[in-house]
Formats: C-alpha cells, structure tokens, sequence
C-alpha cells in the first residue's frame, strides 16, 4: 500500500504500541507528547493520519491547541482513548468530530493489552467511523501478521464498548481479589455486559456492536487479565489498598476511575439503571468495601434476566 504520513499525540504505553505497528509497516511515524522535543505543527504538518493516544483528561486541551494550527484538508483524525469528557460527557470521538467537522474521525479500540502487542503476540481490533474509505485506510495501514484490524460503520458503539470496559474491569478486579470464584466472575461479566449495552443503546450505539471485538472481545481481555491497569485497581483495592495508595503506583492511565464519575452524571440524566458501576464508584469513592458492595449487588431486588 502507499505510504503514509502518521502524527501520534503521545507517547504512552498505547501511543508507542501503534507507532511500532505502523513504522513496521512502513509508514512516516511522527510521535508529539507534551515534554518531547518536537513541536505539535512539526507532527501534524502535511499528516495524512494524525492518532491521539493521549490520556482522556488532555484531550480537549490538544484539540483546543489544534484548532489553531494549519492542517492538510486530506487528514484523518484517529482517536485511540478510552474515555469520558467530564465536564460534556462527550466520547473522545464526539470533541475531536465537534472541532474538525470537514474531518473524517476513526475510533480505533478492541482487546488491546498493549504489553502484548508491544511483544508482537496476536491481536485483533476494530476501527470504526462514518466515513467508511476513511476507516479502511487506517485499516490498511496498521494491518500486519500479529495484528487482525477489522472496519466497523458504528463509532459510538466501539468507542463506548472500550471506555465502558474499564468500569467492569474495575470490579472484575475486585471479584478475583475476593476469591469469589468462577461462578461469580461469569455472572458479573454478564450482567456488566448488559449495562453496557443498556448505556449505548440510550446513546444510539448498535447493541450488535457490544457483542463484538470492541465490547465483548475488550471486557474479556481486560477483566481476565492482571496487565489491565482498571483490573489492577479492583484487585488492589480487593487487598485492601485505597485508591489514592493504588494510583500511586499505577503504571500508567486507569480511564475506569474517571469514566465511572462521568457515567453516574450521564446514567442520572437519562434515567438509566447502572447497579455496577453504582456499586464500583461507591468503592472509588471510600463509600463502602469491596464486600459492601458485593452484597449490595447480590441483595438487589429479584426480577427477570430480560426486559421484555
Ligand atoms: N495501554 C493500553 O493497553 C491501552 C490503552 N488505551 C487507552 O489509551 C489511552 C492512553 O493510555 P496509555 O498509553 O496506556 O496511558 P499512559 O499513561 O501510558 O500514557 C498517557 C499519555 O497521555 C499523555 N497525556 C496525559 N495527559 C495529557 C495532557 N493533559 N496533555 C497532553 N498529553 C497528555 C501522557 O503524556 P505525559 O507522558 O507527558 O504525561 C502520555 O503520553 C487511554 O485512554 C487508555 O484507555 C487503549 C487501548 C490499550
Ligand atoms: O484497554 C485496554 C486493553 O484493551 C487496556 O486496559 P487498561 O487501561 O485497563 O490497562
């Protein structure tokens, strides 16, 4: 395929993870982050991609800087992050579709340890938008062996499936830090898979997409799997750590933490039913224990699995 020009906004762990994938494939990867040494025009000049893999709480900022900055009329906006805007409750993919609207906008986000990719074990992903030639590219251009990428027309529902993963991962965490059993992990993984979509269907997600690579394929990767951050912080604080003493030592961004305050807004707003993530900001907050919470959940009142 032809070459091309890719700006990366930051340089964390996923950020460096793409930057691999697509210098490995041959493309110009130019990678800005906030204390390195290269400029943001110098990235986005003539960027035929530019991917943000930047933490949620720098998104606006970067998008505001950007808006002031000359861009080719061709460029590709690829956001990678999972996560909610607090102030907006806008996805990632809604600030940077808000400021570029003569942009096509990506929304790249699947079961992606980057760990694991970073040591070329195989992965699959989706990357979804509006504008399907849009999507295909992006496609084509991280591509490769160890790294299955698939196109997806519902944005909202694979950006969603990503960002509201973390929140389960959060109380996945905390069920295998209780020893609760497999039992217990299957009903939770569930029934949070039933949150999920009950959150993107209010936002006009298809519910198809959450039983996908991007929502299923996600949760599943990251509630099995001690390399996520937002799984690392429920099994700690399951130890009895508070959050503050987790965060500390965190490497890296736990979006779930955050994500979780913003869904309580959005949840109350439009009268959606979240007994999980209730129970995991609870916790967040020092509200009440892991086993509070566990029993909460368990003592709800009984009802059918379905509403029909
Ligand atoms: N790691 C993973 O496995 C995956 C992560 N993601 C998502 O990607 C996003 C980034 O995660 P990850 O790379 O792991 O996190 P890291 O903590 O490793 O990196 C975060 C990056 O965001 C930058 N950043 C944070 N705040 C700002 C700001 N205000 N302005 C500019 N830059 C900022 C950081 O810059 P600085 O270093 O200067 O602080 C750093 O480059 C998250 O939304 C995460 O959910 C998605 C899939 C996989
Ligand atoms: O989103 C991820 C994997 O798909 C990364 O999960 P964590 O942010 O919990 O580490």
């Amino acid at each position: 395929m032809q070459k091309t020009t890719i700006g990366i906004l930051g340089a964390g762990a996923w950020a460096m993870a793409l930057a691999n994938l697509a210098t490995d494939n041959g493309h110009e990867v130019r990678i800005w982050s906030r204390g390195g040494k290269v400029s943001l025009s110098a990235v986005l000049q003539n960027a035929d991609i530019i991917l943000s893999a930047i933490s949620m709480t720098g998104v606006s900022e970067i998008v505001s800087q950007m808006e002031f900055l000359p861009l080719s009329a061709k460029t590709i906006f690829v956001t990678a992050t999972k996560g909610l805007d607090p102030q907006t409750t806008c996805t990632p993919s809604q600030i940077w579709q808000g400021a570029f609207p003569d942009h096509p906008v990506v929304v790249l986000s699947g079961p992606n340890l980057s760990a694991e990719i970073r040591q070329s074990l195989p992965a699959a992903t989706v990357v979804a938008s509006k504008n399907q030639k849009a999507a295909q590219l992006v496609q084509q251009v991280f591509s490769s062996s160890c790294f299955r990428v698939y196109t997806n027309p519902d944005p909202i529902g694979v950006e969603l499936g990503g960002t509201l993963k973390n929140i389960m991962a959060i109380a996945a965490g905390v069920c295998d830090g209780l020893h609760l059993g497999t039992n217990a992990k299957a009903a939770l993984v569930t029934r949070g898979l039933t949150e999920m979509v009950r959150i993107g269907q209010n936002w006009g997600a298809k519910t198809e997409t959450f039983y996908g690579l991007s929502g299923l394929g996600d949760l599943l990767a990251t509630c099995n799997s001690p390399l996520s951050r937002n799984y690392q912080v429920g099994y700690q604080m399951a130890g009895g750590k508070t959050l503050v003493e987790v965060l500390a030592n965190l490497p890296g961004t736990a979006e779930g933490v955050n994500t979780c305050q913003v869904l309580i807004k959005r949840a109350q707003e439009h009268s959606i039913a979240i007994p999980i993530t209730e129970q995991v900001y609870a916790l967040l907050q020092g509200e009440v224990t892991p086993r509070q919470a566990l029993e909460e959940l368990m003592l709800r009142d009984i009802k059918p699995e379905y509403n029909c």
